[in-house]
């Protein structure tokens, strides 16, 4: 269990070995790497030569202010996000730090499940419900400075019926 105490946490040792003996069905495993980018014109291509594949999808997401560009190697994906406005996230983080990794983004099976756990044990999350991501999925954010400055997303795919 991780006890958060004035912004400081310790770890629980037994209660840890605990977590992590349970079978392990959230955050199944990273769903995709989030890549801030000034120009996906530019980095498209740069990331089908990187990778030897095509871009499978580019997309727009309004309420973020991004536009996406998605490619897959083997099992894992990396999501390109350019800014769509300057009051955006990704116009921020670019102004800030420059290009480069934006997020880690874990897929979960049951995202409601998932941010009352974390909640229930003191991360504090940047939407209080699960918001239209990219690629078909419901998605929610960890806030960078309660984990080691690395932005988390969670990630439900979308299922259909
Ligand atoms: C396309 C949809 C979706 C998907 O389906 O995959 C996406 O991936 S959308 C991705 C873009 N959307 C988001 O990032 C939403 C969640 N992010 C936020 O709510 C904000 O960006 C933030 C993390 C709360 C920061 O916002 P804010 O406090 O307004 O910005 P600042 O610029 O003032 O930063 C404060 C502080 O945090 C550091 N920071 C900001 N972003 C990151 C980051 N991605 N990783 C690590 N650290 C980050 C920033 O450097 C500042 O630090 P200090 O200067 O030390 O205070
Ligand atoms: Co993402």
């Amino acid at each position: 269990m991780l006890t958060i105490i004035n912004n400081s946490y310790e770890v629980i040792e037994k209660t840890c070995i605990f977590t992590f003996n349970q079978p392990f069905k959230t955050m199944n495993k990273i769903e995709h790497i989030g890549i801030a980018v000034n120009s996906l014109n530019k980095s498209v291509p740069l990331y089908e030569l990187l990778l030897n594949t095509s871009c499978y999808k580019t997309e727009l997401v309004a309420s973020e202010q991004v536009n996406t560009a998605f490619f897959k190697t083997g099992e894992n994906k990396v999501e390109l996000l350019e800014a769509t406005d300057e009051d955006s996230a990704i116009a921020r983080f670019l102004e800030k730090k420059g290009e480069g990794i934006h997020h880690i983004a874990f897929a979960v099976d049951d995202i409601l499940a998932e941010m009352e756990r974390l909640k229930a044990n003191g991360f504090v999350l940047l939407n209080e419900t699960p918001k239209k991501g990219a690629d078909n999925k419901m998605v929610c954010f960890v806030h960078p400075k309660q984990t080691n400055g690395v932005l988390i997303e969670l990630c439900q795919e979308i299922k259909w019926v």
